[in-house]
């Protein structure tokens, strides 16, 4: 993977967790952005405290950090019970769920990241789990098996995912509460980076802090990765001080265009304008021609590129455009994408 990809990758790896967990908000009054769904959440926790009452299950999906296992972290410090975490791709088998449910105290909160990634028997399982608190382990084989009902306590479920569409509806309609987390706009960004700084004891003015946020793909984690990234820059090169120029210049250096596109960003961009012509093409050819899983085009590069208005998924594959031409310095076909939407001028047959 490389430098480029690391920086602006919206995945948190190695030592950079322990950075983040210094970095999270504690409590919902500190978390920054997604107003709809802390007012939303802030109602379901407190019904739930006053009726003494574990809340009903809640699925997060969005893009990944923008705020989820933070979340979830919140939700179990709200109603002041303890957290699990554990992750769909380490739920191989119903046996791997079982020992975890079993052990759950009442009240506690289970948090499932990647929960569409979770394998079809522990899906299963975790059915009746959500609904009647209990699983059903099933000894012996064959027609002699028997399901013997184990009780659980009764827990609260939170889950995560970054592709909402793959998971079942019969565990998608278990969930009482669905939380939509949708990318920050530049001023919540310049918030988290203004708490980031004063954590980092850093000295962050206003201009920087607005360079920063509009370059950060509208992710929070990625804010945070390039602040660090330009303290970096501003200690070695500059006097400190994180000015516009300097996080300008350092965040060029680290190839973060003035949108916050990264490499692969570039690269989609540039192989449906280049290789396909603008498109239509469709997600595994595109994602070929990038040398990348289909799944990173469409989970890490093509939510922001949507966002942005670069491309258009349509029901015949991703197209580019008017602005993705623009934006990589190339002049738009006539018939380019969204191209009818800017205004078009007409010679007025009425005129002299
Ligand atoms: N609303 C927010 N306010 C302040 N900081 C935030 C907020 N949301 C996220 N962050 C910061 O971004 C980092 C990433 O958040 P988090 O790990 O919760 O994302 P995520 O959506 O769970 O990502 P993933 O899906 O990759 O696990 C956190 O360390 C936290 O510091």
């Amino acid at each position: 993977m490389s430098l480029e990809r690391d920086l602006v990758s919206p995945d948190a790896e190695g030592d950079e967790q322990a950075v983040e967990s210094a970095l999270r908000p504690k409590r919902l009054g500190e978390f920054i952005g997604q107003g709809r769904v802390r007012e939303q959440l802030s109602l379901v926790l407190e019904s739930a405290l006053r009726r003494s009452r574990p809340p009903d299950h809640v699925l997060m999906s969005g893009s990944p950090g923008l705020g989820k296992t933070t979340l979830a972290m919140i939700i179990a410090a709200e109603l002041g019970m303890p957290l699990r975490l554990t992750s769909g791709p380490a739920l191989e088998r119903a046996g791997d769920l079982a020992a975890i449910l079993s052990t759950l105290s009442e009240g506690e909160v289970l948090f499932i990241d990647e929960i569409h990634r979770m394998a079809r028997p522990a899906e299963e399982m975790l059915y009746l789990a959500m609904e009647d608190f209990r699983v059903d382990i099933v000894v012996g084989k064959g027609p002699g098996a028997t399901a013997i009902p184990l009780e659980i306590a009764p827990f609260t479920l939170v889950g995560a995912t970054t592709r909402a569409g793959l998971l079942p509806a019969p565990l998608r309609d278990r969930f009482g509460f669905v939380a939509h987390m949708d990318f920050y706009d530049v001023a919540e960004l310049e918030q988290v980076l203004r708490r980031s700084a004063r954590l980092l004891g850093l000295e962050l003015p206003d201009e920087g802090a607005h360079e920063i946020a509009r370059r950060s793909r509208g992710t929070p984690r990625i804010a945070n990765r390039l602040l660090r990234r330009v303290r970096d820059f501003a200690e070695v090169r500059a006097d400190g001080v994180i000015t516009r120029d300097t996080a300008s210049a350092a965040l060029n250096l680290y190839e973060v265009d003035a949108e916050g596109l990264d490499r692969l960003d570039r690269a989609v961009l540039g192989a449906l304008l280049r290789k396909f012509g603008g498109g239509p093409v469709g997600l595994s050819t595109l994602a070929v021609a990038v040398g990348e899983e289909p799944e990173t085009v469409e989970v890490v590069a093509e939510p922001f590129l949507v966002r942005q208005g670069l491309i258009a998924r349509t029901p015949r594959g991703r197209v580019a455009t008017a602005s993705a031409w623009t934006h990589l310095g190339m002049v738009p076909p006539p018939d380019a994408f969204g191209a009818a939407a800017q205004p078009v001028l007409f010679e007025d047959p009425g005129a002299s």
